[in-house]
């Protein structure tokens, strides 16, 4: 054990108000069993002290957790600790995160920046520091993050010109002057609440306050309005010209809300999790985390993150949630369960278990009795889905074929795999387009995996679950490989057609997919069936009609006729192969026309079992 650091710890901790209990135990070892301290990997040091939300009340003792000069994070946030700026916290010069948010910190910020040459993460909004913004932050050359807002803070903004920094927030403060030209790359939602001249790039943003009612920290409204409304009965028109403005400032927020990362009280969009998920956390269930999962944090810390719904779902809603550390990651909150806890857990470790390029990686779960939780990687790209259908019409980038033959790969290959698992009887049971993503290196994910399954039947499935789902399941329960392979069918016919499973035509009439394209096919119209955005690719014709009889084999309504899903992964490289070994010359290109029914067209017309 680190012998020195434990003594600075001990030393912390007996000289702040804590009014929680801490197994900070003098016996036990400080690197494996004392909350919210970690070690390097000799055990020789305390690299990171976290103790978040741990009502931690008054200064912070002097020369103590100074001594931990091998401290690479800190995080204290959210506690209720005062007093300035711990002027010692100069000797952590190995600090890469600083957390003190949320705290009643006043005073100066520290004057020079530069003795932390590491730091990558700052925040410390919604404290009441004032005086102005250190240009010394400038040699901060590292510095991504860094969040000021809700503070006291004034003067001119220092041109805080560093390459590095993705993100930064000093709205609600009292600034002045002009915003410098280094900050106008980062939304003007960053600034607001400040007294910045109207001449800079964000002139909306930055209203001429009539007086007495100066954009204040938003904890400290309550105050600053009954001074306001004082000053209203004398200045009417001056508290109407306020609502104007604090109407045009919440407009603002929510146009702009949901793209900044860092946590943030006065945001009504980017909420905490915690205000989403209920409140009632069994104190023995933890987060479990798979293998291979770099992701470091804990329930607590999830729950404070900001996070953003992303959609409810068949299953419950999932979440968008951004961490302190900048992680993102997706949270899906699961209701509706039919299991319990051993099974859930036992589903989740076959799940969390799977490590394949195609499959998107289930890196956590939480389950209590009141919540179960799931986590996984927050795909940037969004789903197939939103990338076939969303936006159409002007100005948007269709998918070209190469990368619809690639997703429909990619998901075969995942499921082939997923069908292998847990002793060759693992279902996906969910397979649809709104469950595929494309990851930052452009590999093909499927997500979603078993939780069908461990659903409550749902009598009448939802318009979209109900548009993949093969005609012998009625209970999602008991979806099967078989029926994963006519899921896969109808995301195949998805990619090709350009249509939803299920969708209106112009008037109220429903059309199922499936159906649709047989009746097309069999009136030999099949160049009907494809999306007009594939139409602008030359010389596909023959691969799209290869891959519709392919989707076709995969939607026969007799389940014993599909073909299994490692024989469509086989078909659906084979005609990948074919076509990059003899692309198509220019001269032989064919015009794709209702009037050109090719001979395959015909086959399939004739081979497949109308739906
Ligand atoms: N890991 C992720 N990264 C990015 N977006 C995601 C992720 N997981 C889900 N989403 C998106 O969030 C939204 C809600 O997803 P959710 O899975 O709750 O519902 P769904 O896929 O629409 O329906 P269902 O619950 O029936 O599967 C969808 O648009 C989905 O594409």
């Amino acid at each position: 054990d680190p012998v020195e650091d434990k003594q600075a710890l001990l030393d912390f901790i007996q000289n702040i108000h804590l009014s929680r209990s801490l197994n900070w135990n003098e016996n036990n070892s400080v690197c494996s069993s004392w909350t919210g301290v970690t070690c390097n990997k000799d055990q020789s040091r305390v690299i990171s002290l976290r103790l978040p939300g741990m009502a931690l009340r008054g200064e912070i003792p002097p020369n103590t957790i100074s001594r931990l000069s091998a401290l690479q994070n800190l995080s204290l946030r959210s506690n209720n600790i005062s007093g300035s700026f711990p002027s010692d916290f100069s000797k952590l010069q190995n600090l890469t995160t600083l957390y003190l948010q949320f705290n009643n910190f006043r005073g100066p910020l520290p004057s020079d920046f530069s003795v932390w040459k590491n730091l990558t993460i700052i925040d410390l909004s919604n404290n009441y520091f004032n005086g102005s913004i250190p240009s010394s932050i400038l040699n901060l050359t590292h510095l991504t993050a860094l969040n000021l807002a809700n503070n006291s803070l004034s003067g001119q903004i220092a041109d805080i010109n560093i390459p590095s920094l993705q993100q930064i927030n000093l709205a609600n403060n009292n600034l002045t002057g002009v915003l410098p030209r280094s900050l106008q790359r980062f939304p003007s939602s960053a600034f607001v609440g400040n007294n910045l001249s109207p001449e800079n790039a964000f002139p909306p943003a930055f209203p001429v306050q009539p007086p007495g009612a100066q954009a204040q920290p938003s904890r400290r409204k309550t105050s600053k309005l009954s001074q306001s409304a004082l000053l209203g009965i004398i200045l009417g028109a001056c508290v109407l010209g306020f609502v104007i403005v604090a109407v045009f400032i919440i407009c603002r927020y929510s146009d702009k809300g949901d793209k900044d990362m860092i946590p943030m009280k006065s945001q009504k969009k980017d909420k905490s999790l915690n205000q989403g998920v209920s409140g009632s956390h069994d104190k023995n269930s933890k987060l479990v985390f798979f293998e291979g999962c770099n992701l470091a944090f804990d329930l607590e810390d999830l729950l404070r993150a900001s996070a953003e719904v992303l959609g409810k779902g068949t299953f419950g809603t999932t979440y968008k949630a951004a961490l302190e550390d900048a992680t993102t990651v997706v949270v899906k909150r699961v209701k509706e369960l039919n299991v319990g806890k051993r099974e859930f857990e036992q589903q989740m470790e076959v799940v969390g278990s799977i490590r394949h390029e195609n499959v998107a990686a289930l890196r956590a779960y939480y389950y209590s009795k009141d919540e179960k939780l799931m986590v996984y990687d927050y795909y940037e790209h969004g789903s197939v889905s939103a990338m076939l259908h969303g936006r159409r019409g002007e100005g948007r980038t269709p998918l070209d074929w190469e990368t619809r033959v690639g997703i429909v790969i990619g998901v075969a290959r995942g499921i082939a795999h997923i069908h292998t698992q847990n002793g060759g009887k693992l279902v996906h049971g969910d397979i649809k387009a709104s469950n595929v993503f494309l990851n930052s290196q452009g590999n093909v994910c499927i997500s979603d995996i078993g939780l069908a399954t461990l659903m409550s039947p749902m009598p009448s499935p939802v318009m979209r679950a109900a548009g993949y789902r093969a005609p012998e399941v009625t209970d999602n329960r008991k979806a099967t490989q078989v029926s994963d392979v006519y899921s896969l069918g109808v995301l195949i016919l998805e990619l090709l057609t350009g249509k939803s499973p299920i969708h209106a035509t112009g008037g109220d009439e429903v059309v199922h997919l499936v159906r649709w394209v047989n009746s097309v096919v069999r009136e030999e119209w099949t160049a009907e069936v494809f999306d007009v955005e594939l139409l602008r690719f030359p010389n596909i014709e023959e691969q799209m009609v290869e891959m519709l009889q392919i989707g076709m084999s995969c939607v026969v309504r007799m389940p014993e006729q599909r073909p299994k899903m490692q024989d469509v992964v086989k078909m659906v490289e084979e005609l990948r192969r074919v076509s990059t070994e003899n692309p198509p010359s220019v001269e032989n290109k064919s015009e794709i026309s209702s009037s050109t029914a090719t001979p395959k067209a015909t086959e399939i017309g004739s081979s497949s079992t109308a739906h």
